[in-house]
């Protein structure tokens, strides 16, 4: 039996599964914006897994009739995994209502446990296709997150196309860096130079790029594990299976084509993942902070002052934010240093006029964080 006879060949009207990773603020929901704005006629059930607390990502994707199913609570490259299986599950079973899925990790995924669900469970293995694992690399700040998280390089080592995003960021000479970085980590991705993640679509979509058969040569487990894996189905983000063991079985997808000790930086990889104990890097954490409205004249100077000040430990933030005679929600965002914001859409009259605004890094100091932003209220908090 060939090796794609033993993972089930999926039917020919198979529908194609493209996985978006790369990560925190790459550029993968600007990707997904494109795709969902595209004039391709095509019609894509999305899936979307975020981290923090409230969820804001959904709101940030642009509006469109395709259906969303939103993630929360937990990354689905682990503790949410068994409900990947089932959305996907639903949705092979409402086949004809969409061409093609989509599914955007969040940033700190390991992608290699999302392509594996696609392998998991006989029906969804017939009824899927992996179509390719598409990497979103931020030209700025991947030289940094290199040196700091493991998850940025694996994302890189298992994509099959890698856009190197954010290349107005950057001079020519540091995007060639990346760029021969990047080929160092995974020698057989398709790489594409992007900004704002403009790419033509088809160089993303309906590639045919997964090549199982060289992940098994790679990772001859590949398929074992994610069968494996299929006895957790049933964790849900309360469950309390140990999961330092069932994570990753000891596979080595590092051996995906690279060797790591050949492109210079210098934090020490564990080859057989089942020693590797936490399943992400636990240094990584939230704060949601949620109010009322805002006041514009305290709101723009703290977040400027913030970010300037805690840049470095700041990975993401994101937020929708109400100010007061502003008929429209204001969209702030971040990734280190860079900030940007502009109005969303109009509030409509059956939302909310709140503020929520994440903040995803490392060493944040939450009580300082609630604090500020309790301070740019616009009206003084009926209990203070
Ligand atoms: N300057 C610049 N900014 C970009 C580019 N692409 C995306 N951005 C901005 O970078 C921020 C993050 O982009 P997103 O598309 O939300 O990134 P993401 O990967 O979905 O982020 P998470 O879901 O939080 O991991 C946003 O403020 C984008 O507008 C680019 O090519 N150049």
């Amino acid at each position: 039996m060939s090796d794609t006879a033993q993972a089930g060949a999926p039917a020919a009207d198979a529908i194609p599964v493209t996985v978006l990773t790369g990560y925190l603020g790459a550029g993968k929901t600007t990707l997904l914006n494109r795709i969902l704005s595209g004039d391709h006629g095509k019609r894509y059930a999305v899936i979307v897994n975020e981290f923090g607390e409230i969820g804001i990502d959904n709101d940030l994707i642009v509006e469109s009739d395709e259906e969303i199913y939103e993630m929360n609570n937990g990354c689905v490259c682990c503790t949410v995994r068994g409900d990947l299986v089932r959305v996907v599950e639903g949705l092979t079973r409402r086949k004809g209502r969409f061409d093609a899925i989509i599914v955007e990790t969040t940033g700190l995924a390991d992608p290699v446990p999302v392509a594996q669900t696609f392998f998991m469970d006989e029906d969804v293995r017939a009824k899927t296709r992996l179509d390719a694992v598409v990497a979103l690399v931020d030209a700025k700040h991947l030289p940094q997150r290199l040196k700091d998280s493991k998850e940025a390089e694996d994302q890189i080592a298992f994509a099959d196309v890698v856009l190197v995003n954010k290349t107005d960021l950057v001079t020519a000479e540091e995007l060639a860096r990346v760029e021969a970085t990047v080929r160092a980590i995974n020698p057989h991705a398709v790489i594409h130079r992007t900004s704002r993640a403009a790419i033509d679509l088809d160089r993303v979509l309906d590639r045919g790029a997964f090549d199982l058969k060289r992940v098994l040569e790679s990772d001859p487990d590949f398929i074992a594990e994610a069968e494996h894996a299929h006895d957790d189905h049933v964790c849900g983000p309360d469950c309390d299976h140990d999961h330092h063991d069932h994570h990753h079985h000891g596979h080595d997808h590092h051996a995906h084509g690279h060797d790591h000790h050949d492109h210079g930086h210098d934090h020490h990889h564990d080859h057989g993942h089942a020693a590797m104990a936490p399943i992400h890097d636990v240094t990584v954490t939230s704060v949601s902070l949620r109010g009322d409205e805002l006041d514009q004249g305290k709101f723009f100077p703290w977040i400027q002052a913030l970010t300037q000040e805690q840049g470095p430990n700041i990975l993401r933030l994101k937020g929708i934010i109400a100010f007061p005679n502003d008929d429209d929600r204001y969209v702030v965002q971040g990734v280190h240093m860079i900030i940007e914001g502009d109005h969303q859409r109009p509030w409509r009259a059956d939302e909310k006029r709140e503020s929520r605004l994440v903040f995803i890094g490392r060493e944040l100091d939450r009580e300082a964080l609630e604090a500020g932003f309790a301070a740019c209220a616009a009206r003084p908090r009926a209990d203070a």
